[in-house]
């Protein structure tokens, strides 16, 4: 592939014309900047994950990587290729999974949805068994191919739709909010498949969600859409840094003390003995352990580490506000 990446976005926008209601018969047109000015390159085999706040742009970017959205400005490939130009040409390159919505067919037992993506994308027969036999056995779908999709539960139907999704061999993969709704069993299952496909077959995968353990387990790059505007890309440890998150030592002192004086740390909580103590995530917890030890009747302490969320929501006021 070239150097610009497997998947390449240069100052890709796209607005929307709304009509809205400005009075007993007036009509006012607005345009809705959805995704405003995004670049970024990402390699084959790389898994990714795009996440931002409600409306911050993350869908309409899939939707115009899949071809389903044509641009407004800007130069967007998929595999060398022009998605909104040559839809039919990339299906047969890329794999999608929106969480909350299925493809298969509602009211047919789940092997008939599998029966004619292997007539739709033309699957040779082998090749097709194969495939099928793998993602059943690797989804855990034996008992439920003869089961209506309605009968079934959303983390089965979940599974089921990434098994449709892979059928063909894509060399990449969408995922819109996998594990939305799934309980903790089903999520570890779906999280357990996508980090084996990625590692096996080398599959390219682009995930939005609104669940960061999804990122914090799979993706060792994260990028932040917010109004329509990459507000970062990195590792996500960095995004500690980007937020100025903390991370917090909570220690148990031999019994009730003042709160501990100790430099670049600040007691944020205390309860009878123990202690919680802010620190920033940058730093090691190393020095603070030593000094505290030296000078306070330390017990037993942890670190914890910063919750993302937050991390991403400091961000976000940071830069409402410069
Ligand atoms: N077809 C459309 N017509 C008009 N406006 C649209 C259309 N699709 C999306 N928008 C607007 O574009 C913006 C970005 O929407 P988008 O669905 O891409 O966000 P998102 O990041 O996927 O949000 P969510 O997490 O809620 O799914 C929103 O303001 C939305 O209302």
């Amino acid at each position: 592939m070239t150097d610009d990446g497997f998947i390449a976005l240069q100052g890709v926008e796209k607005v929307f014309e709304v009509r809205k209601k400005a009075g007993f018969l007036k009509r006012e047109r607005r345009a809705v900047r959805a995704v405003d000015g995004i670049s970024f390159a990402v390699a084959r085999g790389e898994m990714v994950g795009y996440i931002g706040p409600n409306g911050a742009g993350k869908s309409t970017t899939i939707k115009m990587l899949t071809g389903i959205l044509t641009p407004s400005a800007g130069r967007l490939r998929v595999a060398g290729i022009d998605p909104s130009r040559e839809r039919r040409l990339l299906a047969h390159r890329i794999g999608v999974v929106f969480g909350q919505r299925t493809t298969l067919w509602w009211d047919l037992p789940l092997i008939d949805s599998y029966r004619l993506a292997h007539r739709m994308y033309r699957i040779p027969d082998a090749r097709y068994r194969e495939n099928l036999d793998r993602l059943v056995e690797l989804l855990e779908l034996g008992d439920l191919l003869d089961v209506p999709v309605r009968q079934l539960s959303l983390g089965q139907r979940m599974r089921g739709d990434i098994a449709a999704a892979l059928l063909h061999d894509p060399e990449v993969l969408y995922l819109d909010e996998p594990t939305i709704g799934l309980d903790v069993v089903s999520k570890a299952k779906v999280r357990g498949f996508l980090r084996e496909l990625n590692a096996e077959r080398g599959t390219t995968v682009l995930l939005t969600t609104h669940d960061l353990q999804d990122i914090e387990q799979l993706c060792s790059r994260v990028m932040v859409i917010d109004h329509g505007r990459l507000m970062y890309d990195g590792p996500l440890a960095g995004l500690h840094e980007a937020g100025e998150s903390e991370r917090t030592l909570v220690v148990d002192l031999e019994r009730e003390l003042p709160p501990v004086e100790v430099e670049s740390a600040r007691v944020v909580r205390v309860e009878g003995p123990r202690q919680w103590l802010a620190f920033p995530a940058g730093r090691s917890a190393a020095p603070l352990v030593a000094r505290l030890a030296a000078e306070y009747p330390l017990v037993d302490l942890s670190v914890r580490e910063p919750d993302i969320e937050a991390v991403i929501a400091k961000m976000y006021a940071e830069k409402a506000v410069s």
